[in-house]
């Protein structure tokens, strides 16, 4: 039996761990963080994840999955650490990958198989994480132990299923390496698994894939300023161009949120100076949340004195994540306007710190109500007992989740992007 041992117990190791623990391997998870580890061993889960938390009790209870709170020996280390963005340096945050890399070295043995999944500048694997293994350790990437990059592309919602099916790259340091490291996703994976020349090329190619998707919803929300200034609806102009066989625009939002589109693009820019539409992009999908608050400003007349009310601070609908949330940066935006008072509700999210009020109490004599996340319950709100509640008719319908002729029905002024 293969012994795995998964570094990281977040949105993406858990889903991974609990799938290889249900293929039949004997994995271990480790996290830093005592009250994951805790969670974990219990069989829970920390956060929403579709069937989640049936396969982690089940893996839990039939001794496949367990928790260290030491790194463990393995035959295979995947790690999953955070890679975030930082923004005063403009460059990656590679702390959490190197500590993971220097744990791994610390219990390495020769002809282990150590694989990198987090997102991360290309360069990463066979330079700061191959030199932060190897310096606890006397032995040698490609020579003793295998080494890859393989980057994780799941949508949050759809984890376990896309763990499964999607395509998987795999960019080993030497051929023994990519080999080892195809053979531990050949168990799982049903989609094909596409090897690439090296780590770094994989690394770039992962990059590649959100800088595109974060670039179409940058065209998205231009096309939807355009469309206002014509009086034409976005939405509709979008679906109609997309008829085109050669032509699949996503559509505008509120703001690019996540922590991956707002931060993965700027991770091309670590060895290369030649971002330039891409950087253009960014700037557009980070300023989205003050055109929304300009939108709501307009409709009002003016913001002082105004109460607004913000469905939605996960970053987009039907996940408990808020980092990089456009509902959070619109209230902020709404609030640096001085004049109104901004109430914040989300239904999947439990957060002490953002103030959030149940839909009664944020609703209450609103003046506007902005949704900025595409949860199931904001579809299926009853629009007039909500704008009974309203001291004023407007609704922004950012995400475009509300049926808007039973808005309209309802007595709402109801704004689209
Ligand atoms: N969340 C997503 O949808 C996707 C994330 N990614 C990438 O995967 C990586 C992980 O992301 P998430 O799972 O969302 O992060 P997360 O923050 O949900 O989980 C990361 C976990 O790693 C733990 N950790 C930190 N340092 C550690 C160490 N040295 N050893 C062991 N555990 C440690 C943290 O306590 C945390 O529980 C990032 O690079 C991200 O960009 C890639 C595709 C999708
Ligand atoms: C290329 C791609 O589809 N990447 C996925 C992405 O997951 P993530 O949940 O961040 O992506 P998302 O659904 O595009 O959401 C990001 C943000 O973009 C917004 N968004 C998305 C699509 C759209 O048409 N308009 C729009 O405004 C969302 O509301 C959200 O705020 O990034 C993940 C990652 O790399 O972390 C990756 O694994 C996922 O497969």
């Amino acid at each position: 039996m293969t012994s795995v041992c998964v570094h990281g117990l977040g949105y993406i190791g858990l889903p991974t761990a609990a799938v290889l623990a249900d293929a039949g391997h004997a994995v271990t998870g480790y996290d830093t963080d005592e009250a994951v580890r805790e969670t974990v061993q219990n069989g829970d889960i920390h956060y929403e994840e579709h069937g989640l938390a049936d396969l982690v009790a089940a893996v839990r209870a039939d001794g496949a999955l367990s928790v260290a709170a030491e790194v463990p020996t393995a035959d295979y280390h995947l790690v999953c650490v955070p890679t975030p963005f930082d923004e005063a340096a403009r460059e990656a945050d590679l702390r959490y990958v190197r500590s993971a890399a220097q744990g791994i070295g610390e219990v390495l043995r020769a002809d282990d198989v150590v694989v990198l999944e987090s997102t991360v500048p290309p360069g990463t694997t066979i330079g700061p994480f191959l030199e932060a293994l190897e310096a606890p350790s006397d032995l040698e990437a490609g020579a003793d132990f295998s080494l890859a990059y393989s980057p994780e592309t799941v949508m949050p919602g759809r984890a376990l299923a896309e763990l499964r099916t999607n395509d998987r790259l795999v960019g080993g340091f030497t051929d023994v390496s990519t080999e080892a490291t195809r053979r531990l996703y050949e168990s799982v994976v049903t989609g094909e698994i596409a090897t690439v020349r090296d780590p770094t090329t994989a690394e770039f190619v992962k990059l590649l894939q959100n800088t595109y998707r974060d670039a179409n919803v940058a065209l998205a929300n231009e096309i939807a300023k355009l469309a206002d200034d014509y009086g034409i609806d976005a939405r509709a102009a979008i679906e109609d161009a997309n008829r085109h066989p050669r032509v699949d625009l996503l559509q505008p939002g509120p703001g690019v949120g996540g922590h991956c589109l707002p931060v993965d693009p700027w991770f091309l820019g670590h060895g290369s100076n030649q971002l330039d539409l891409v950087e253009r992009a960014r700037e557009i999908n980070d300023g989205m949340p003050a055109y929304v608050a300009d939108k709501v400003s307009r409709r009002l007349g003016s913001l002082d004195g105004r109460h607004v009310a913000v469905l939605g601070v996960a970053y987009k609908g039907n996940v408990d994540d808020l980092r990089g949330s456009p509902g959070i940066a619109l209230a902020e935006e709404l609030e640096s306007h001085g004049g109104p008072t901004v109430a914040l509700h989300d239904p999947h999210v439990s957060d002490s710190t953002h103030r959030l009020e149940s839909l009664d109490g944020a609703t209450r004599d609103a003046d506007a109500l902005v949704v900025t996340a595409a949860h199931d319950e904001y579809a299926s709100l009853a629009p007039d007992t909500v704008t009974a509640r309203m001291a004023d008719d407007v609704v922004v319908d950012a995400c475009d989740v509300l049926d808007r002729e039973r808005w309209r029905d309802a007595g709402a002024t109801v704004v689209t992007l």
